[in-house]
């Protein structure tokens, strides 16, 4: 880990320095209200921390969550109890056992464990908003690897600039800010960040990602971060759109899947509206394969006596009488 910490003078103490590109990147975020930001030590939520206690002083306050995975979380917990002090910002520190369960992906087990340990002390201390550093390339990257996995429109809309979790409104307003500018920044307010070991790591995909394809981005399609935020937003907003219509179309059911409805409607509608029961409405996200063969058995069932039983996820899809039903896995 490479910390270093340079003491700057508190937000209300500093000469109203001119505003660089992370200051005019929070001029949305709302005014007036107690702010969060999660802060994990690294340069992106630093850059966010330092430009949003200087805009909003007196406002914003620290979250913290120490991981546990790493030996040095206990250093970061300390770099970043540090910065704080000298920025004037209150921090508050939230411990996740972030261990994964067998076949889980151990990044994705992280990152659930710190949304909620992120919500939960957020709560905790009257919150409503929390800010989160991810920037224009952490976008790009989310999009190479929701296409490495094949990924439909869900992945490919990206992270969204916004989302509500437990409560709490959780914000992106780096997202279009490049990490290397986030960077320069830093550098020229003298402010320094933890370099997190395992971002050079290229065991993991998203660090070949950044190590590998972004400088070949950059070389080839200097306007990459844009452009590939643009199609984001498109796919964004046919995902919307596809959601309202399977909503449309379920509730128009009153219950569950109707076989006979659904056999009226074009197969890709179908489709559409059993994946977003499952998702929604069971937190069940099935496979390609698993819905085709669901599908192609919807379309086969003409009979009284016809029966579905297809295995999704962890539990299984079953007719029962004129519709069908999920049972999770007991
Ligand atoms: N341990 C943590 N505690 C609090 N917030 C965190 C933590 N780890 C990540 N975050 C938040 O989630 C955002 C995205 O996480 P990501 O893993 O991409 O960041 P990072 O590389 O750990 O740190 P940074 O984005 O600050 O360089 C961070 O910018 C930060 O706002």
């Amino acid at each position: 880990m490479a910390a270093s910490t340079t003491p700057r003078p508190k937000p209300s103490e500093s000469s109203s320095p001119a505003r660089g590109p992370v200051e005019a990147a929070l001029a949305d975020v709302p005014v007036g209200v107690p702010l969060g930001v999660a802060y994990s030590g690294g340069a992106d939520s630093t850059a966010l921390l330092l430009a949003a206690a200087r805009l909003r002083p007196g406002q914003v306050q620290a979250l913290h969550v120490h991981h546990g995975l790493q030996a040095a979380a206990d250093d970061f917990e300390r770099h970043c109890a540090q910065v704080c002090e000298c920025l004037g910002v209150p921090i508050h520190v939230e411990r996740v056992d972030a261990r994964h369960a067998p076949g889980d992906s151990p990044e994705d087990a992280a990152r659930r464990a710190r949304y909620e340990a992120l919500a939960r002390v957020a709560q905790a201390h009257g919150l409503r908003t929390v800010l989160l550093g991810q920037h224009a390339d952490d976008q790009v990257e989310t999009l190479l690897l929701a296409l490495s996995r094949g990924a439909g429109l869900p992945g490919l809309a990206g992270m969204a600039p916004s989302f509500e979790r437990d409560g709490v409104t959780f914000l992106r307003p780096l997202l279009r800010l490049p990490g290397p500018v986030l960077r320069e920044w830093l550098r020229t307010q003298g402010q320094g960040w933890i370099e997190d070991p395992s971002n050079a790591d290229t065991g993991l995909t998203r660090n070949r990602i950044r190590h590998g394809l972004m400088p070949a981005l950059e070389a080839a399609f200097p306007a990459f971060r844009d452009t590939f935020a643009r199609s984001a937003r498109h796919a964004a907003q046919a995902q919307r759109l596809l959601h309202a219509l399977a909503q449309d179309d379920l509730s128009a059911m009153q219950g569950d899947p109707d076989i006979a409805a659904l056999q009226r409607l074009p197969r890709e509608r179908q489709a559409n509206l059993l994946r977003h029961w499952l998702a929604a409405g069971h937190g069940v996200a099935c496979s390609s394969a698993q819905l085709e063969e669901l599908l192609d058995q919807v379309q086969a069932c003409r009979t009284r006596g016809h029966g579905i039983r297809i295995k999704v996820a962890s539990g299984r899809v079953e007719r029962e009488g004129p519709r069908l039903a999920w049972h999770p896995a007991i």
